[in-house]
């Protein structure tokens, strides 16, 4: 379970700047398909072992501090509900402000990890503001520079200290794990209900992965399902306003315990720019995925071509989702909820397959004989082997003399061809392309903190 981790703090303290740093060059792991919205103010990072979403929460209202107080004071205690932990970052350049006092205070009564970082510390005489903070009761400052890298680093091993390591996997029995995410009021929690209250099926609640999750267990048939992050949808109290982004952070949490997202969608209203970006964590966390058009009941259909023309819609701006099906459902009246189910049974057993190395050379050679890479730099592309490295969603990786040279669109072709072979038309499928001999680069260079940093960070006592 990936740790989510939240920058806060006042405007222009260099929020994004930092975001961007720890955030820049991930692993390339995630094919980057064109078309697939990323959204700037969630970003997947990784240090050494350990694997965090990080949340950048600035940037999203203009004015004076006076103006933002609320706003920011929102934010923060937000972020305290949705993260695993919190950075406060302040301005080592402009000082101590009254707000910053006013979120410490925030962050004093929480039990979830908060790390103080002083930003904008550019060169080693800057380090006497850190006093100024120190004055503030903190007992650990963390002085970085975002834009230059100073400090960064060994920020890092003490945010990450506590992560888990990242193949330590969540322990997964048979169970196939559901996620139901959809923005607000597309019917997450009427879909929920429907699911669980349908006829002969024995829910329990167990606790999830983390403090205050909790999933709902149940088996149709000979098979056992979690609907992952249920806790008090089902006894939903009022609805408190949420900050959009963090509304986000709950999808994000449940799209990376589950195999199958039910990506809701409000069919009354139509395909929106909110759905596609949920669609996009989905396609971005390698979950199989479904689209439910809810509230069909709702929807003018008398020309029939409802269906026709929202599925164009959909497949038109989330391309990158095309192998999701989409299946029209009400909620309320229940129509058409048994068929998530099967649907549900296709999906996973396509994104659990396993394809052995035998058959998958047999299908990468016809491939690569069918349709030949074009030369890179007058030099031919050769594919040595591929074999499958992960299921969930299936991944396979092809050794080749230079994956860069291999165009996105004969990745792709590749990709096809193998979705073609093994009938894998409804699941998500990665192709990765590897050297040979490849090597690893980290992401961030920590030989940058300079070591004399490392000695002299004040470190009183850890939280
Ligand atoms: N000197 C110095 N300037 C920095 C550093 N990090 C960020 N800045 C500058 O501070 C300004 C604000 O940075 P942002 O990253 O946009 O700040 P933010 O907190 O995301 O701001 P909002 O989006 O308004 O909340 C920019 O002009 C940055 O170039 C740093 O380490 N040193
Ligand atoms: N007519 C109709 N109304 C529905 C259907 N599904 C949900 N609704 C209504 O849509 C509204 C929102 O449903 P919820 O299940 O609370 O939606 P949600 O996605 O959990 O909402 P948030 O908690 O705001 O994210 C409620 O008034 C539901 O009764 C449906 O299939 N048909």
């Amino acid at each position: 379970m990936k740790p989510i981790v939240a920058i806060v703090g006042r405007p222009n303290v260099g929020k994004s700047t930092l975001f961007n740093r720890i955030t820049r060059s991930r692993d390339a792991i995630v094919d980057d398909l064109p078309g697939v919205t990323r959204d700037r103010n969630f970003g997947d990072a990784r240090w050494d072992d350990k694997a965090f979403t990080l949340v950048d929460t600035g940037g999203f209202a203009e004015g004076d501090d006076d103006a933002f107080a609320p706003h920011i004071r929102q934010q923060v205690e937000q972020a305290i509900i949705d993260a695993d932990a919190i950075i406060l970052l302040l301005d080592g350049k402009g000082g101590i402000s009254p707000f910053d006092a006013d979120l410490i205070a925030i962050l004093r009564t929480v039990d979830k990890p908060a790390f103080y970082v002083v930003n904008k510390i550019d060169g080693e005489g800057q380090e006497k503001a850190l006093s100024d903070f120190y004055s503030l009761g903190i007992d650990t400052l963390f002085p970085v520079s975002a834009e230059h890298g100073y400090g960064v680093a060994s920020f890092l091993d003490e945010l990450t200290a506590g992560f888990p390591e990242m193949d330590a996997k969540e322990e997964r029995s048979d169970a196939i794990r559901i996620a139901v995410v959809g923005k607000p009021n597309a019917g997450k929690s009427s879909m929920i209900n429907a699911i669980l209250g349908e006829d002969r099926l024995v829910v329990s609640e167990v606790a999830g992965t983390t403090r205050d999750s909790i999933d709902s267990v149940f088996h149709r048939g000979d098979r056992k399902y979690v609907l992952v992050d249920t806790a008090g949808i089902r006894r939903k109290g009022k609805v408190s306003f949420r900050l959009e982004k963090f509304s986000i952070i709950k999808a994000l949490r449940s799209l990376e315990r589950c195999d199958v997202a039910l990506i809701i969608i409000d069919a009354d209203v139509g395909i929106s720019d909110q759905d596609v970006r949920v669609a996009g964590y989905a396609y971005d966390r390698g979950c199989g995925a479904i689209f439910l058009l809810n509230k069909w009941d709702l929807v003018d259909n008398r020309d029939g071509k409802a269906l026709k023309r929202l599925t164009e819609k959909l497949r038109m701006d989330a391309k990158f989702l095309s192998f999701a099906p989409v299946t029209t459902v009400s909620a309320k009246t229940g129509q058409r909820i048994q068929r998530i189910f099967p649907l549900v049974d296709q999906v996973y057993a396509q994104y659990a397959a396993r394809i052995t190395t035998g058959q998958l050379n047999k299908a990468m050679d016809k491939a690569l004989t069918r349709t030949e890479p074009s030369l890179h730099k007058g030099t031919r592309l050769k594919f040595y082997y591929a074999t499958q490295v992960s299921t969930r969603p299936p991944t396979f990786v092809s050794f080749v003399n230079f994956p860069g040279g291999v165009h996105f669109s004969y990745q792709r072709y590749l990709i096809n061809q193998i979705r073609e072979a093994f009938s894998l038309d409804k699941t998500p499928v990665r192709l990765l392309l590897r050297q040979r001999t490849g090597k690893n680069p980290d992401f961030l260079n920590k030989k940058r903190t300079p070591a004399s940093w490392k000695k002299k960070r004040r470190t009183k006592s850890k939280r």
